[in-house]
């Protein structure tokens, strides 16, 4: 059965932080989610605006009425505003006895209050005694440890007397608030007294909102999955990685993490291949047609993950080997794979910066025939001149593409279906065609070589 686990928090109604992030967390990984909501925040990227609380016997009653049908495997908590509220989500905790997540969440990334001042001792002495789980940050661990927490060190002490004083069973001061190339959280296991840390790099983006919410519902997650509880905070630490580099800009202040990424990235990347195959079976089926058209250094076909995704050349798959020319016919030389393409996937990267929508390129031999049919065809056609690439771009590995393209969309003023070059000393002429898929791409070749052969006769 599916696993399930519940969010006992309230609603951001930005979308980024609260049950939003929760539920996006949980169904990323695999999870049935369910939410008790404890306050309706009105709250956008800025900041919070106002706050309602729920009725307290309404959030034990919603924890009761999922235990009793559905079932709860895993859950965590988040915005937990007041005394009453704790202590009834406390109640249900205790009453269906199952493993607990805390978020002690105090204060919006804005620096707004997300819990009144007399519930923090509330926090203390009823919520974070009964978690498996809790992963304050570090402005978090200071208001519950009383010290600030500034370095890697007073981050261990504080785990250590969070463990100790409040009896939950793991600690995890989380590094996102302290200082250095990588963002390290420091994990302490209460009963051993052991210390392991979590490492990732630092993503240098605003756009953190929601982060604390999707960490500890990836752990919830995991545990209601059935994973150890160092195999669910380390898968946590991941997504949560995944879902700050992949944060969308959206607002003025801090925009959302993606916890969606998780997901999006896998099922982006198999449908990339996906399309990548039908188009090159378009090609073997007119292999003898687009044969005539493979260029000396043969031919690649490309197509990248949407633009929120594509960052690099491992982003853009394409064929290993390239597409070859053997007896007369176009071969692709193996299955479409990401990063085995430099050339054909730095015009899509370059021209993605332009026109995102154009994901997909093929390279072809230079033919002024090409050149000529497509513009008979209404096709935007722009070339460069790579004699004129300046030296300090030649000099640069992999530079002189993204320049080229740069030109021909310059020239063109937007971003072209045909982009064109003649070719400097040691460098053969090339015609590439962009399109928004490969299929695009491979009909527009098609369209052109038919055009060419029909004016023949
Ligand atoms: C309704 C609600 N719950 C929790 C938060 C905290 O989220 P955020 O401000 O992004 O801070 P972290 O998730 O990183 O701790 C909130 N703003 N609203
Ligand atoms: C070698 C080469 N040069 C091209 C140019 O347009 O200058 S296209 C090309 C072939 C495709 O290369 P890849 O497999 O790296 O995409």
């Amino acid at each position: 059965m599916i696993p399930r686990a519940l969010t006992i928090a309230g609603l951001d109604s930005g979308g980024g932080a609260g049950i939003t992030a929760d539920l996006k967390t949980f169904h990323a990984l695999g999870v049935y989610g369910m939410v008790a909501l404890t306050a309706v925040t009105a709250q956008n990227t800025l900041g919070v605006r106002a706050v309602q609380e729920i009725d307290p016997s309404i959030v034990e009653a919603q924890i009761d009425a999922v235990a009793e049908d559905i079932g709860i495997n895993a859950a965590k908590t988040g915005m937990l505003s007041s005394s009453q509220i704790m202590e009834a989500a406390a109640r249900a905790v205790r009453k269906w006895g199952f493993p607990l997540v805390v978020d002690p969440v105090m204060y919006a990334k804005s620096g707004d209050p997300l819990i009144r001042p007399e519930a923090m001792e509330t926090l203390r002495r009823v919520i974070i005694p009964i978690a498996k789980v809790v992963t304050p940050n570090a402005p978090e661990a200071s208001h519950l440890v009383g010290f600030r927490v500034e370095t890697l060190d007073d981050a261990k002490r504080a785990a250590k007397v969070i463990a100790e004083e409040l009896h939950p069973e793991i600690v995890i001061v989380k590094g996102g608030h302290l200082t250095g190339d990588e963002s390290i959280d420091i994990v302490y296991f209460r009963d051993s007294g052991e210390y392991r840390e979590l490492k990732a790099l630092r993503i240098d983006t605003k756009n953190t909102h929601g982060t604390g919410c999707s960490f500890s519902a990836a752990i919830a997650a995991g545990l209601a999955k059935g994973l150890s509880p160092w195999d669910a905070i380390k898968l946590a630490k991941e997504l949560i990685t995944t879902a700050i580099k992949y944060s969308l800009p959206l607002g003025h202040g801090h925009g959302p993490v993606n916890p969606m990424a998780w997901l999006e990235l896998r099922a982006y990347r198999a449908d990339i291949i996906d399309e990548l195959n039908k188009a090159l079976k378009v090609i073997e089926d007119n292999a003898d047609l687009i044969g005539n058209y493979i260029p000396e250094v043969q031919s690649n076909l490309g197509y990248a993950l949407p633009a929120l995704y594509a960052r690099n050349l491992d982003d853009v798959a394409a064929v290993p080997g390239r597409i070859v020319k053997y007896m007369g016919k176009a071969k692709p030389s193996g299955p479409p794979t990401f990063g085995v393409s430099s050339h054909v996937a730095n015009y899509i990267l370059t021209a993605m910066k332009h026109g995102p929508e154009v994901r997909s390129a093929m390279n072809i031999k230079y033919d002024n025939r090409v050149i000529e049919a497509a513009r008979e065809l209404g096709y935007v056609v722009s070339g460069y001149d790579r004699r004129q690439e300046p030296p300090e771009v030649k000099a640069r590995e992999g530079a002189s593409i993204p320049w080229g393209t740069e030109q021909a969309i310059k020239n063109a003023g937007r971003v072209p279906d045909i982009i064109y070059h003649l070719g400097d000393y040691g460098k053969e002429p090339q015609i590439v065609i962009l399109g928004q898929s490969p299929i695009d791409v491979v009909n527009k070749l098609l369209i052109i070589v038919k055009r060419i052969n029909e004016k023949r006769f």
